[in-house]
């Protein structure tokens, strides 16, 4: 199976899992990037039977709005049941870096308020450590400088992603060689630098349940 076909199995499993479970008034939450966007596009076929969604980008709002799919402000619902999202990278604990698309925070947001993260993934995204991939670290522009110092004290290798605003109007660095051996604590070590927004690290919130395609199908592995 070529990459493409892994994410539109790991997609459709996703959908074959949460079919059975959607209510019409369930909230769906969707993440960013490749592997959402086949989620997105599948969901669509579902859109008269769920309540609606709620968007980790304005990109991922655009895509569901084109299929005609409800998008909700997070603050205009009660419950968020479900959340969708691909992943840079995960553990066998189900951590996951993520943020390879620059939508970290809001994506950490939405993952937070959900009942439950199912994450879609191809199985090169599977390790046995974090950290391979750059770790992305959303930051406030006027901090680039010292957060950037603050990540090198932490035996880290930041580089400006050129280019990049959020959603939300701040920068990415990309933080290669990070040592994150021990995910939570690292997490919350970056949680308390102050000017660093958010960190593409999800160790504190890891996925409920992640749906990995390999060359023999798909996949589920559990959190626990
Ligand atoms: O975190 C993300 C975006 O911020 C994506 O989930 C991650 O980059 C994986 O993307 P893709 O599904 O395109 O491989």
């Amino acid at each position: 199976m070529d990459q493409d076909s892994k994410k539109q199995a790991v997609a459709d499993a996703a959908l074959a899992y949460l079919r059975p479970k959607l209510e019409s008034d369930t909230i769906v939450g969707i993440g960013t990037g490749s592997t959402a966007n086949r989620f997105i596009d599948g969901l669509a076929g579902l859109k008269g039977s769920i309540g609606g969604t709620v968007a980790s980008s304005e990109a991922s709002a655009e895509r569901l709005r084109a299929h005609g799919i409800p998008v909700y402000d997070l603050n205009s619902v009660d419950r968020v049941a479900f959340y969708v999202d691909g992943a840079d990278e995960a553990n066998a604990q189900l951590q996951l870096i993520k943020g390879g698309g620059g939508a970290l925070t809001r994506e950490k947001i939405v993952a937070a308020a959900a009942d439950e993260f199912l994450c879609i993934a191809d199985d090169s995204k599977l390790v046995r450590t974090l950290g391979e991939f750059p770790l992305p670290v959303e930051v406030i522009p006027m901090a680039r400088g010292y957060v950037a110092r603050e990540l090198v004290r932490l035996g880290g290798d930041p580089v400006y992603r050129e280019g990049v605003v959020t959603d939300n109007g701040n920068i990415i660095l990309d933080v290669y060689r990070f040592p994150l051996a021990q995910p939570l604590a690292m997490e919350e070590t970056l949680n308390n630098l102050t000017g660093l927004v958010c960190s593409g690290l999800f160790a504190r919130r890891p996925a409920d349940r992640l749906f990995l395609a390999g060359d023999d199908g798909v996949r589920e592995l559990e959190a626990g």
